[in-house]
C-alpha cells in the first residue's frame, strides 16, 4: 500500500463532508497509502474546524469560488461544476503526477459522476462512495439504469404514475417514499439526470465499486439484489471511539461548516439517563415557521427535557427562536445553533432523537442505539423513514395532516412511544439497542465492515501490480479537453 496515493473529492455539504472525512481516516488506519482530501475552493473556506487527520486538504473549483457569484437555478450551477470540476480535477491529478505524488485511486461522492470519467480518462481507477442508504442506491440503479430501469416507463405516464414501485430485495415502495430526485417534475428533478449520469457511469465501468456507508446485515437483501454494480458495504462511518468507549484512539467525527456551542454538555450532564429528547433537521432542511410551533407545542406537551438544534443561517428561525425562548426555561429547553451531534448521541442523559431521516442521522441513531422519531422533509429521508418504521424497526414515523404539517398531537403521540409508556415502545427500544451492537460488530477488527474495506484495498493492491506502470505518469503525456470529460471517455 506504500505506493498508494488516494484522492479523495466530495461536494462541500456537511452531509458529504463527514462520511468522506472519516472514509479518509479509516483508509490512513488500514493502510500504509498517502490520502489526499479535495472539496471545493469557497467549501475549504467555510469549514470550521476539521477533524484530526494528518492528511492534505487541497481545493478544486466549483465555478463559484468567491461565494460571491451566484447561480440562477441548480440546472446552472451543476452544469458549471462539471465543467469547472472537471478542469481543475484534471489539473489536480496533474499536478500531483509531477510532483511525484501520483494519485492512483479516485474516490469521489455524490454530485460529482463526471469525477469518475475524468478518472477513467486519466486511466486512473476510482469507486463511487455512495452516501445514502443501500436501499436509495437499489431504487437509483433499479429506475435509472438502461436496461429495463422504470424511469423512461414511469417518466411516460407522468399524470398517471404507478402508485408502488416494487425493486428486487425491497418491499413495495409507494411513489411518495422513493427519493424526490428520481420523481419526474419533483421538486428535485434538476438532480435526476446526475444520477442517472453516476449509473451510467458505473456501467460503463469494467469493474464498478460502490462503497456504501451502511453495514451487511442492516441492508442485507438489497445489498445482494444490486450486485451488478458492486456494492460494498464499509460503515457506519462514524469513528469507532463513540461507538465503543473501550476505543479512545479518535474522537472527531467529521467537521464542521456551523460554528458549534459549548454549553449543552455540561447541560446534558446535569439530565438523568435516557431522559432527554435531540432534535435536529440536519445542515439542510429549514421547516416552515408554522411546523416549528407545533413541534414546539409538542415537546412541551411531553413534560420532558430537550435539546433542540435551530441553525441560524435563516432568518425564519431566528424570530422562531425568540419566540421559543420565551415559552420555554433553559431548564427544560435548551436551543443550540449546532453541536457535535454524535457526541450528543452517544451522551447517556439522551433517550431519542427526533429527525429529519438524513442518512448520516440514520446512520448516526442506529450506531448509538437512539431509538427516532422521523419527519422526514425531501431527497431520501422518506424512503429513510419508511425503513425505520417498517423494516429495521427502531423508531417511528410522524404522520402529516392533510396540509403537509405534524400537528402538535402527533408528535406528543410519537414521542411518547419511543421514550414513554407508549403502545410498542418497548420493542422499538430494544431493537435500536440491538442495532448499534450489529453496528459496533460490523466496525471492528473482523467485522464486516472491516473485513469489506480491507479486501477493497487488497484488491487495489493486487490490481496495481497487475498493471504496473499505468500509475506512473500516465496522465502527463495527454491533453484532453477537460471539460467534455464525456467525450473523452474511452468508452
Ligand atoms: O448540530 C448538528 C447537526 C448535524 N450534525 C451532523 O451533520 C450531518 C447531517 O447529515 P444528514 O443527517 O445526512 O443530513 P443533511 O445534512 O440534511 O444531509 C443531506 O445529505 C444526506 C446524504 O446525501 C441525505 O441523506 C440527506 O437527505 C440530505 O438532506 C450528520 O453527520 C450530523 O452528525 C452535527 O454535527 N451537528
Amino acid at each position: 500500500m506504500e505506493n498508494q496515493h488516494f484522492l479523495l473529492i466530495a461536494c462541500p455539504f456537511q452531509g458529504h463532508l463527514n462520511p468522506m472525512l472519516q472514509l479518509a481516516k479509516n483508509l490512513r488506519q488500514a493502510s500504509a497509502a498517502r490520502v489526499t482530501f479535495a472539496t471545493t475552493v469557497h467549501g475549504l473556506t467555510q469549514i470550521k474546524t476539521f477533524p484530526s487527520l494528518d492528511g492534505l486538504y487541497f481545493a478544486s473549483s466549483d465555478g463559484f469560488d468567491d461565494g460571491i457569484k451566484q447561480a440562477n437555478n441548480s440546472q446552472d450551477m451543476l452544469s458549471e461544476l462539471k465543467r469547472a470540476g472537471s478542469q481543475t480535477l484534471t489539473e489536480l491529478l496533474m499536478t500531483f503526477s509531477k510532483n511525484s505524488h501520483p494519485v492512483s485511486f479516485l474516490i469521489y461522492t455524490l454530485i460529482l459522476p463526471w469525477a469518475a470519467d475524468v478518472a477513467r480518462y486519466m486511466s486512473i481507477p476510482s469507486a463511487f462512495l455512495y452516501i445514502q442508504s443501500a436501499t436509495s442506491l437499489a431504487l437509483c440503479y433499479h429506475f435509472l439504469n438502461r436496461h429495463g430501469g422504470v424511469y423512461d416507463l414511469y417518466n411516460s405516464c407522468v399524470n398517471n404514475p404507478p402508485s408502488s414501485i416494487q425493486a428486487p430485495g425491497l418491499p413495495p415502495f409507494e411513489t411518495e417514499d422513493i427519493p424526490s430526485f428520481l420523481l419526474p417534475n419533483g421538486p428535485h428533478s434538476s438532480l435526476t439526470p446526475v444520477f442517472q449520469h453516476h449509473i451510467q457511469v458505473l456501467e460503463q465501468e469494467p469493474s464498478p465499486c460502490v462503497l456504501l456507508n451502511t453495514f451487511d446485515c442492516l441492508e442485507e437483501d438489497v445489498i445482494a439484489a444490486i450486485g451488478n454494480i458492486n456494492p460494498i458495504p464499509i460503515g457506519p462511518l462514524i469513528p469507532l471511539a463513540l461507538l465503543d468507549k473501550n476505543h479512545q484512539s479518535d474522537t472527531s467525527c467529521g467537521c464542521d461548516l456551523f460554528e458549534k456551542s459549548t454549553e449543552y454538555i455540561q447541560w446534558l450532564n446535569s439530565k438523568p439517563k435516557r431522559s432527554v429528547i435531540y432534535i435536529s433537521f440536519g445542515s439542510i432542511a429549514v421547516l416552515q415557521k408554522n411546523q416549528m410551533e407545533e413541534m414546539l407545542l409538542g415537546l412541551i406537551g411531553t413534560c420532558r427535557p430537550f435539546l433542540w438544534v435551530i441553525r441560524s443561517s435563516s432568518n425564519k428561525d431566528t424570530e422562531f427562536e425568540e419566540m421559543a425562548r420565551e415559552k420555554v426555561n433553559e431548564e427544560e429547553g435548551l436551543i443550540v445553533p449546532w453541536c457535535s451531534q454524535m457526541e450528543v448521541l452517544a451522551h447517556e442523559s439522551i433517550g431519542c432523537y427526533m429527525m429529519h431521516c438524513g442518512w448520516n442521522s440514520t446512520m448516526e441513531s442506529l450506531a448509538a442505539g437512539i431509538p427516532v422519531v422521523g419527519l422526514p422533509q425531501f431527497a431520501d429521508q422518506k424512503t429513510n423513514a419508511k425503513m425505520i418504521e417498517e423494516v429495521w424497526r427502531n423508531g417511528v414515523r410522524a404522520r402529516v395532516n392533510e396540509v403537509g404539517i405534524v400537528e402538535a398531537d402527533e408528535i406528543r403521540r410519537c414521542l411518547e412511544v419511543v421514550i414513554g409508556s407508549g403502545e410498542g415502545g418497548q420493542e422499538i427500544r430494544s431493537n435500536a439497542k440491538k442495532w448499534r451492537g450489529l453496528a459496533l460488530d460490523a466496525v471492528k477488527v473482523g467485522g464486516s465492515s472491516h473485513n469489506n474495506l480491507k479486501a477493497f484495498l487488497e484488491n487495489i493492491t493486487t490490481s496495481a501490480k497487475k498493471i504496473n506502470g499505468v500509475f506512473d505518469g500516465g496522465a502527463e503525456n495527454k491533453t484532453i479537453d477537460a471539460t467534455k470529460p464525456n467525450e473523452n471517455s474511452n468508452n
